[in-house]
This record gives structure tokens, sequence and C-alpha cells, in this order.
């Protein structure tokens, strides 16, 4: 079977084409005031992918309120604001966060002027007390590592419009949950779920994640190079967060170049290539959309379910 006959495939070239018809644009000078939009994503990548992909997402949710509205007006009942909610699915480190950030950003620069929210499901992992207490410190990011049921009574909320859903907080400086922080999502226009398992489905549930999801998208690449990323993010924090000692992996601050890619390497193999096989790149056959990346980042596929 061709996982593939079911997308519209598009090659960079065909896809940036696309560009011209999509309004609005965004200048040079936008982008470099905007610090943080970006990350390390460079003009050219906005340009000639993400603007494209917002205003296909745009007319996704465009066109889903305005079946809501037929709907509403044909049942005669009152029309209420439902989010639309996207999900991106990926490897650890493939770069979901950096794409979410920047479609939040392009979004909310519609012409609309949605309000665009953005959760994670790190939030939803248990906190290290109970995954220690179960064994479970090396399966984390694994289906058991997560409150599911959490996770779903909570995007449930936010898809039934309900206001101030409350979200747990998750600290990469901490590597745990942080007790009484928390995120509010008040009713948004759009909501962006960003999380390794958002695809996933399980035997013993009945409803999951994605069945509140209007619209998902996987990011995608070689596992090579996903590797590589994680390792030289790893790196990068060595010479950075891994310094304050507030975190988990302070004592990580002190290897050589050599120790310190071993460790990551380790890190890599023991636990997140496990998981991307079994668990996160299965279920991406499931997305709307396939983003694949090429060694740099830059995005040389694009699937589009049909
Ligand atoms: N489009 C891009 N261009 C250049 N670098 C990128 C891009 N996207 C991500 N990166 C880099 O790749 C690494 C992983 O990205 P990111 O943190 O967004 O991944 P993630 O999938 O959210 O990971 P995790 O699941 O571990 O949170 C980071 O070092 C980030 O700066
Ligand atoms: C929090 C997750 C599971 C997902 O973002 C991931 O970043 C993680 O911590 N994985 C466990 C192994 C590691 O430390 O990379």
């Amino acid at each position: 079977m061709d996982p593939y006959s079911l997308y519209f495939e598009m090659n960079r070239a065909e896809w940036s084409e696309l560009r011209y018809s999509s309004t609005p644009s965004i200048s040079r000078e936008e982008f470099d005031r905007r610090k943080g939009f970006h990350d390390r994503i460079s003009f050219q990548e906005v340009e000639d992918i993400y603007l494209p992909l917002s205003r296909f997402i745009h007319l996704q949710a465009s066109a889903a309120r305005q079946l809501h509205e037929a709907s509403a007006t044909f049942l005669q009942h009152k029309r209420e604001k439902v989010p639309f909610v996207i999900g991106i699915a990926g490897s650890v480190a493939v770069g979901k966060s950096t794409t979410a950030r920047l479609l939040q950003a392009l979004l909310s620069r519609e012409p609309w002027r949605p309000q665009v929210d953005l959760i994670t499901t790190d939030g939803f992992l248990f906190p290290n007390r109970v995954l220690e207490e179960r064994g479970l410190m090396k399966r984390k990011g694994f289906p058991e590592s997560y409150d599911t049921k959490k996770l779903l009574q909570c995007i449930r909320d936010i898809k039934a419009g309900k206001p101030d859903i409350v979200v747990p907080q998750y600290s990469h400086l901490s590597y745990d949950i942080v007790e009484g922080e928390a995120q509010l999502v008040h009713n948004p226009d759009i909501l962006i779920v960003e999380g390794i398992n958002v695809l996933q489905v399980t035997r013993d549930a009945k409803v999951f994640v994605s069945d509140f999801f209007d619209f998902s998208i996987y990011v995608d690449a070689d596992e090579r190079d996903i590797e590589r990323w994680y390792v030289e993010r790893f790196l990068m924090l060595r010479d950075t967060a891994f310094r304050n000692p507030q975190s988990y992996f302070h004592r990580y601050a002190s290897l050589s170049e050599d120790e310190a890619n071993h460790t990551a390497t380790g890190i890599w193999k023991e636990i997140n290539a496990l998981n991307l096989r079994e668990n996160i790149r299965p279920t991406k056959g499931r997305a709307k959309l396939i983003l694949r990346k090429g060694p740099d980042h830059a995005i040389e596929r694009l699937f589009v379910r049909k």
C-alpha cells in the first residue's frame, strides 16, 4: 500500500509559487523586527513555505466557519464561536515548537486578526514524582508518560468553547511539571496543539485528541537528520541553559564536547529514537499535511491530503 496515495505531493518550487496568491506578505523589516518570531528560520523559508501555509490554513478555517454557520442556520440554533483546532505532530527535536510558534504569529496576522493560542502536550506529562514511582523516567514522551485523560478533557473543553481552560505547564529547565503554573485558554479563534503524541490512538480509549482537530500537520525528516539536530541542540544547551544551576541537566554543563556528544546520542537512541519508531512515525499517515524537511530544516516536499 502506498501511504502517500491519499496525498497531493508538491515540491518546494511548486508550493512556493503559491505565495503569489498569498496575501498578506511580510516585509524583511518586519521579519527582522519580530525576533523570536522565527528562531533560526530564514526569511526565504517564511516567504516560500510558511506564508502560503498560513494562507492555506486560513482558507480551511474560513470554510469551517462557513460550514458551522450554515449548519447552525439550518438547525435554527444560535451560532457559537468554535475554535479551529490544529494539531502539530512529529519527533522530538524535529522542529514542532518552531513551526507552531511561527504559524501562530503568521495566522494572527491574517486580515480577520484571529486570536491564536498555542499549547503543548508537554504540560500533560505526569510529574517526575509520578514517573519515578512508576519506573517511567526513561519513558518520558512515551504514551504511558502522559495523563491522556486530562489532555483529552482539556481539548474537548476548549473545542466546546468553554472559557478559561487551565493548561498545566512543563519546564525543560527543571525537566518537570511546574506546580502551580498554568496557561489559561480563553475561547480563541484558533488553537494550535503541539506535541509528539497528538495523532496517537490507543486501543483502550474510545475518543482521541485528534477527534477534536480540524487540521493536522506532521513535521517529518530523515531520522539521521533529526538525531543530528537533537545532538546539536543538546550541545547548544550545554553552553547555555545547562549552565543554570536550576537546570535538571546542570551536571552536563561540564561535559567535554565528546562526552556531551556521547551522552546526547545515548539519550536519543535509548529514548527518543525508540519512541519515534514505535509511537510517533506510525501516526504520520493520519495528518492532513506532511511537511518533509531536508538536512538543513528547509522544507523540500509537502503532502496535502486529497
Ligand atoms: N526551520 C528551522 N530552521 C532552523 N532551525 C530550526 C528550525 N526548526 C527547528 N530548528 C532547530 O531545531 C531544534 C529543534 O527544534 P524545536 O525545539 O522546535 O523542536 P521540537 O520538535 O519542538 O522539539 P521537542 O519535542 O524536543 O520540544 C532547535 O535547536 C531549533 O532551533
Ligand atoms: C518532553 C519531551 C517528551 C517532548 O517534548 C522530550 O523533550 C523529552 O524530554 N524526551 C525525553 C528524553 C530527553 O531528555 O530528550
